[in-house]
Order: structure tokens, then C-alpha cells, then sequence
């Protein structure tokens, strides 16, 4: 079976400083994986370096044994909440529907049954009944989990998803745990940027350590030892000593 992802000797900067430094990683399908590490620790800047979004200065990064361009259908990609205008007036079915536009074309009308599918992977995060209403309307973690729905429209098999539980209630974050690890059971490979530490060991089957280089990647078990981890947050942990929060 072809990897999810291989990525070699990534290295990406801001005008001139490093943000993450030589990266190598080999992912298999049919996991989840959780890309943990303190603030600034490149999380975002790998997963947009690995969606193509901005530019690596080195190094090569393969997607489902192909590049980006020939795997676009099969990526579906989750941004952080706020980097939404939740203003923009949409209804949930249309924000769902965008998931089906890879088979659809942009500018064709959705035919009946793009549209029961649509509804079908709203009913799996539990919102069928918000179909109608405008997306401004719902909660934090109903927005969230619209997005879950259009993501699932997209019939990927590889998932990202930036810092997806920030700001959501737990009954949200629950149900995207577990629609994740239905995935992952299907076979289908998620990547999780992820800062709360507590429930990593629950969540994930792998975790990348980051602190600009790799620090550890492996099993949760493995990845949470204090001696891994004092290794990632030891300038973080420092930082809150010398600002006298113990
Ligand atoms: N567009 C940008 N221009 C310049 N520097 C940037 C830019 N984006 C990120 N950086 C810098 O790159 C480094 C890594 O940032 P990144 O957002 O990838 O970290 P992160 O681990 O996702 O952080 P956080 O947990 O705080 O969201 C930081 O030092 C950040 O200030």
C-alpha cells in the first residue's frame, strides 16, 4: 500500500528565519495522526507546507504516492475556525455542497443526488435539521462540525484538520473524535494540528512532536514520556518560571 505521506528534508522560512527545519516523516493509511508541539512550533506552517499553500525551500513531499496536483480530489482540508467570515451569508446545505464540487464542476447546478449526499454527511455530525439555516447562526462547534460534513462530502481519503477543537463544547468535540475514528477504520488517513496535550493519548494512534525540527514521531506512548516532551516545551516551561507562573 502506498503511504499516506513522505515527506523528506522539508525545510521552510519566513523572510529568512526557519519556521520548521528538516522534516522527514513516513505516515501510513489508515491512522491518525496528531502534529503536537508548543506555540510557534511550525504545526500550521507543516500542514500548509504539505497542502502546498506556501512554498518549501527544500526537500520533497509526496501525497498518497503522488504529488498534491495529482491527489487533489482525495484531500480534504479543515482551517482553522477562525480563518472563516462567519458573516458570509450561507446556508449549511451550500457550505456542505462545496464538498461535492470536485465531481461536480463549479459553475453546475447540484444534480438530486449530490444534494442527498450532502444531507446524508450532515446527518453524521448530527445536523440535518440546521440544513436550512445560515451558517452564522450555529454555534462554535456546529460550524465546526458543518465543515466535518463538507470535508465527508469530498469522499476523501486523506484529512487535515488545523486545531479543530479550539473554541468547540465537548458533545461536538466528541462526535468529531469519533466520525475521525470511523474514518480512520475505513482506512482513511487524518492529520490533526493539535495543542491540548491531555487527550492526545486517546485521540491519536501517532504523533509528531515539533519544536521547529522533529522531535519525536511515533506511537502516543512513546511521544508523551517527560523526558520526550520536556525536550519540546523546555523553552516554553522556562518562559512561564521566569514570568513567575509555577
Ligand atoms: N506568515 C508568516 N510570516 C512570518 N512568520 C510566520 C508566518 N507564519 C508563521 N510564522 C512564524 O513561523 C513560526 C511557526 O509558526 P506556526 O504558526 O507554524 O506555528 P504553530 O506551531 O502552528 O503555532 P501555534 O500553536 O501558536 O498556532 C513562528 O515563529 C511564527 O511566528
Amino acid at each position: 500500500m502506498t503511504h499516506a505521506l513522505a515527506i523528506k528534508n522539508v525545510t521552510v522560512s519566513y523572510h529568512g528565519r526557519s519556521a520548521i527545519e528538516a522534516i522527514d516523516l513516513t505516515l501510513e493509511q489508515g491512522n491518525i495522526l496528531g502534529i503536537i508541539g508548543p506555540n510557534g512550533a511550525g504545526k500550521s506552517t507543516l500542514l500548509k507546507a504539505i497542502l502546498n499553500l506556501i512554498t518549501i525551500d527544500s526537500g520533497s513531499i509526496n501525497i498518497l504516492g503522488g504529488s498534491l496536483k495529482e491527489n487533489r480530489n482525495r484531500i480534504a482540508y479543515v482551517p482553522q475556525r477562525n480563518q472563516y467570515d462567519w458573516d458570509f451569508p450561507i446556508h449549511v446545505m451550500d457550505a456542505v455542497l462545496i464538498g461535492t464540487y470536485p465531481s461536480l464542476g463549479i459553475f453546475k447546478r447540484p444534480k438530486k443526488s449530490d444534494k442527498a449526499w450532502a444531507l446524508e454527511c450532515l446527518e453524521k455530525v448530527g445536523l440535518a435539521q440546521y440544513a436550512n439555516r445560515q451558517i452564522g447562526e450555529l454555534s462554535g462547534g456546529q460550524q465546526q462540525r458543518v465543515f466535518l460534513a463538507r470535508a465527508l462530502a469530498q469522499k476523501a481519503d486523506l484529512f487535515f484538520l488545523d486545531e479543530p477543537f479550539v473554541g468547540i463544547d465537548i458533545a461536538s468535540e466528541e462526535m468529531i473524535v469519533k466520525l475521525l475514528k470511523d474514518l480512520r477504520d475505513e482506512g482513511k488517513t487524518v492529520v490533526v494540528v493539535h495543542h491540548d496535550l491531555s487527550k492526545a493519548k486517546e485521540y491519536f494512534d501517532e504523533l509528531l512532536l515539533l519544536n521547529k525540527q522533529l522531535v519525536q514521531f511515533g506511537r502516543p506512548a512513546e511521544v508523551l514520556r517527560p523526558e520526550v516532551m520536556r525536550k519540546a516545551y523546555e523553552s516554553e516551561l522556562a518562559f512561564l518560571f521566569e514570568a513567575g507562573v509555577s
